[in-house]
C-alpha cells in the first residue's frame, strides 16, 4: 500500500504586521524589504506558540477527512522553532487532537523540514504498518528573531501547514526524492546555540538563542545548489520541467525564485509564491503553499497532477520531491 495525501491545512496567526508597521519599531523601509525580497507583511504570534499553530491545522485536517483523533498513527511536526525541545511540538500536539494512539516526534531540517518530514512519513506508510498520519511543519520565529537586527527580522514569520496522510493502492505518491545536507556549512544559519557551562567545563562562548544569518552564503547557495538537485531529481523520475505542473518552493525571496525558473528554464508562472503575504515561515512555507493552492483549486488532490516541492535553507539542508498529487 501506498501514503496518499487526501486533506491539507493551513493556519497563521490574526495578527498581520506589515512592513510598514516594521517600519515604526526599526530603521527599514516597505521599499528595501519588497524590492529585495518580495515580502510585504507576516503574520505575528501575540500569545500562541508553535504547538497551537500546529493544533488548529491537525484539527483541519481531522475535520476534512471525518477521521476520529483515534484512528491516527503518527504526528510529525518539522519546527526549528518548537514550544519546547522536550516534550516535542507533536507529543504536545497529540494530546491536544487526543489522538491517544499515535507515535509523535518532532523533525528538525530547517527549512527543508517539511520535504524531510513528508519523505519519512510516506516510508512509514509504505511500509504497510500505519494507516493514517499528519504531517506538518510549524513556526513562531518571532520567538526566535533577533528584533533589533533589521537584516533579518524584517524576514521571518509565524505560521503552520499540513497533509493528512492516508494508505490507498494508488501510488506511489512519491515518483522520486533527492534530499541532501551539508554539515561544512552550516554556520550560514543558525539558532538556539547552547554550550557547556557546568561548573566542570571550560566555557569557551555564551548561548546565542537568536537566528543568525549569512544572507549572502544561503543566497548564492540556494541559486548554485538548488537548481541541480530540482533537475537531478525530475531526472530520476523521467520527468522534465514542462511535464511539472506546479514548482512549490520554499518560500524565501521572490527574486531567488526567479533565478530559480531562469536556471532550469521552465516557466516562472508555474512557480507558486505567497511569501508577499507570510514572510519566510521556514518549515510550514510549502504546506501553507500547497494548502492555498488546494483551496483556490490550483491543485486539484486528485491524482491527475505533477508537483515538485523543494526545500533549502538552514544545516545546510535541502531536497526535492516529486510528487504525483
Ligand atoms: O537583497 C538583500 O540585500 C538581502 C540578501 C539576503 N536575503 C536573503 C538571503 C537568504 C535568504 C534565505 C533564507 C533562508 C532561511 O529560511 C532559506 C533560503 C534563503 Cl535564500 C533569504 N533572504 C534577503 C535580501
Amino acid at each position: 500500500s501506498f501514503g496518499k495525501i487526501t486533506a491539507v491545512a493551513h493556519y497563521a496567526p490574526e495578527q498581520v504586521v506589515t512592513n510598514e508597521d516594521l517600519t515604526k519599531v526599526m530603521d527599514t523601509s516597505d521599499e528595501w524589504i519588497k524590492s529585495r525580497t518580495g515580502i510585504e507583511q507576516r503574520h505575528i504570534s501575540s500569545n500562541e506558540n508553535t504547538s497551537d499553530l500546529a493544533t488548529k491545522v491537525g484539527q483541519q485536517l481531522l475535520a476534512q477527512s471525518k477521521l476520529k483523533p483515534e484512528a491516527i498513527d503518527f504526528i510529525i511536526v518539522a519546527t526549528i522553532s518548537p514550544d519546547a525541545s522536550m516534550p516535542s511540538t507533536a507529543s504536545l500536539v497529540q494530546a491536544k487532537l487526543g489522538a491517544v494512539n499515535a507515535f509523535a516526534f518532532d523533525l528538525t531540517a530547517a527549512c527543508s523540514g517539511f520535504i524531510y518530514a513528508l519523505s519519512v512519513a510516506d516510508k512509514l506508510m509504505t511500509s504497510g504498518v500505519y494507516k493514517n498520519g499528519i504531517v506538518i511543519g510549524a513556526e513562531v520565529l518571532s520567538k526566535v528573531v533577533d528584533w533589533s537586527d533589521r537584516a533579518t527580522s524584517v524576514l521571518f514569520g509565524d505560521g503552520a501547514g499540513g497533509v493528512l496522510l492516508q494508505s490507498s493502492a494508488q501510488g506511489p505518491m512519491l515518483l522520486s526524492e533527492s534530499l541532501k545536507s551539508d554539515g561544512s556549512r552550516s554556520q550560514s544559519l543558525t539558532s538556539n546555540l547552547t554550550q557547556p557551562n557546568s561548573p566542570f567545563s571550560k566555557a569557551t562562548q555564551a548561548n546565542d538563542l537568536f537566528l543568525k544569518m549569512d544572507g549572502r552564503a544561503i543566497f548564492d547557495f540556494a541559486v548554485r545548489d538548488v537548481p541541480k538537485n530540482i533537475l537531478e531529481t525530475l531526472e530520476k523520475a523521467e520527468l522534465n520541467p514542462e511535464t511539472v505542473d506546479y514548482f512549490l518552493l520554499h518560500q524565501a525571496n521572490s527574486r531567488i525564485l526567479d533565478k530559480m525558473a531562469r536556471k532550469i528554464k521552465a516557466n516562472r508562472s508555474k512557480f507558486l509564491q505567497n511569501m508577499q503575504e507570510y514572510g519566510n515561515t521556514s518549515a510550514a512555507s510549502i504546506p501553507i503553499l500547497l494548502s492555498e493552492a488546494v483551496a483556490s483549486g490550483t491543485i486539484k488532490l486528485d491524482g491527475t497532477q505533477k508537483i515538485v516541492l523543494t526545500g533549502f535553507g538552514g544545516g545546510l539542508t535541502w531536497g526535492t520531491l516529486v510528487v504525483k498529487i
